[in-house]
């Protein structure tokens, strides 16, 4: 079991890391020209691991990570370990090489003072037993445009500018970091980020469309798509990405989709939990949710750094938080919230008993401490306990991350 040696792996194994994801994905290598062009680029160098098994001359697993930052309850931005490329050789599974991974990425993100990382998950059963929690959900859902006329309401102004696929990719990191963080969930995102964005963009058999809205004071906002034409049936705008940083940008590059010719259904998916979508149509059936998928998993690495990074609401509670695979977060702590919010270690005697997981999952405000409770995954010692946790914990709106990786 203890024959497996995690190191990180060196700029020319990092494309033997990326074959093993892929192929883990049922997905076929890039070719010499991807990797050349942006397979390169999207490994931060020093951030992908590789697990060894006793006379390997590859890696049989792996995992890497970015660095980002994440915006908190209260607005603060956060060093965020962004974890992805994880993967194991399928005849070495279950014998401990992804838990070696994790361990190995901890102590990494522990020393270089990185409090919290976090992942999207494509299963629901792997990550969880290492502290990952489900922390943001997004919405995903269709607009039947045939049917589906704005109200007048909805806010119209400014110009809509296209751009093709090499202008976008050039313009776009800038376009995204130019706009405000929409609010706790929101990261970041890195040259790293970016070059797997281009890799997508490159790869898709469909053309990719950008459209940019151009406010008073300049671009305020975009979004990304392609469209499906299949002749003689439903044809399908499916919208990449969509970021606002106002009212009248957000309706313009709706109005603007909604116009799209030879297009019968607009399908968003990993949208925001509370996206007014709905709410801008004449018929608001003609816009049906289909999905509430779980979006941003969270591990508080360094529950104190953590806890003290966010601010709260009302109130004041004791919580006891138990963590098996990083012990030195195990403790009880004393929130005291309100502007001057404060998080300190304290010997009182504890209200709320939570393990890390579940902490993660109250973190950015999308569940209840009382609906964690109902299902038995948090313990009330103190019967107010999960309603004082909602006042403190409580977001104004759900969080929503929006940045897959
Ligand atoms: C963030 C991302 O990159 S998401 C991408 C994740 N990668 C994939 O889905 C690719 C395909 N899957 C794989 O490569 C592997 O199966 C992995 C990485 C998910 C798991 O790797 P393994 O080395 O088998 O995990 P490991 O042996 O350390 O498992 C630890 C525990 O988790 C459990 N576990 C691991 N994977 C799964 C799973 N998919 N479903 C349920 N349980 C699992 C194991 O049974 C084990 O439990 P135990 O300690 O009670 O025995």
């Amino acid at each position: 079991m203890t024959d497996h040696t995690p190191r990180v792996l060196g700029e020319d194994e990092v494309r033997a890391a990326q074959r093993l994801f892929r192929a883990a994905l049922h997905l076929g290598p890039s070719s010499d020209e991807e990797w050349a062009r942006t397979g390169a680029r999207t490994q931060q160098p020093g951030r992908t691991l590789g697990v060894f098994g006793a006379g390997d001359d590859r890696p049989i697993g792996t995992a890497r990570s970015m660095d980002l930052e994440l915006t908190v309850p209260g607005g603060r931005r956060v060093p965020f370990a962004a974890v992805t490329g994880v993967a194991v050789r399928p005849d070495r599974t279950r014998r401990g090489v992804l838990s070696e991974l994790m361990r190995t990425q901890f102590d990494d993100f522990a020393a270089r003072g990185v409090p919290i990382a976090g992942l999207y998950a494509t299963e629901g059963r792997i990550y969880g037993r290492f502290g990952y929690g489900v922390t943001t959900l997004a919405r995903s859902y269709t607009v039947d445009t045939r049917r589906a006329a704005l109200r007048p309401e909805v806010p119209r102004g400014g110009e809509i500018e296209l751009l093709d696929l090499d202008e976008a990719i050039e313009r776009l990191p800038g376009l995204y970091a130019g706009l405000p963080a929409h609010g706790p969930g929101h990261l970041t995102r890195s040259e790293h980020w970016w070059a797997g964005c281009e890799a997508g963009f490159r790869r898709g058999d469909k053309p990719v469309v950008t459209v940019v809205h151009h406010g008073e004071n300049g671009p305020d906002g975009f979004a990304v798509y392609s469209a499906d034409r299949i002749f003689d049936s439903e044809s399908v705008l499916r919208l990449d990405m969509l970021h606002a940083a106002n009212d009248t940008a957000h309706g313009a590059l709706w109005r603007y989709l909604t116009g799209v010719d030879l297009v019968d259904q607009i399908s968003a998916s990993y949208r925001p939990l509370g996206d007014p979508a709905r709410l801008m149509f004449e018929d608001p059936r003609s816009c049906q949710t289909t999905g509430e998928p779980d979006e941003l998993w969270l591990r508080l690495v360094d529950v104190p750094a953590a806890l003290s990074a966010r601010g709260y609401g009302p109130g004041s509670l004791v919580l006891e938080v138990t963590d098996p695979v990083l012990p030195s977060n195990a403790g009880r702590y004393l929130i005291d919230g309100g502007s001057d919010g404060t998080v300190t270690r304290t010997e009182r005697p504890a209200q709320l008993r939570i393990g890390v997981t579940e902490l993660a999952m109250l973190y950015l405000g999308t569940w209840r401490a009382e609906a964690l409770a109902t299902a038995g995954r948090l313990e009330a010692i103190d019967a107010t306990a999960p309603a004082v946790a909602d006042d403190l914990f409580g977001t104004r709106s759900a969080p929503w991350c929006g940045t897959f990786f």
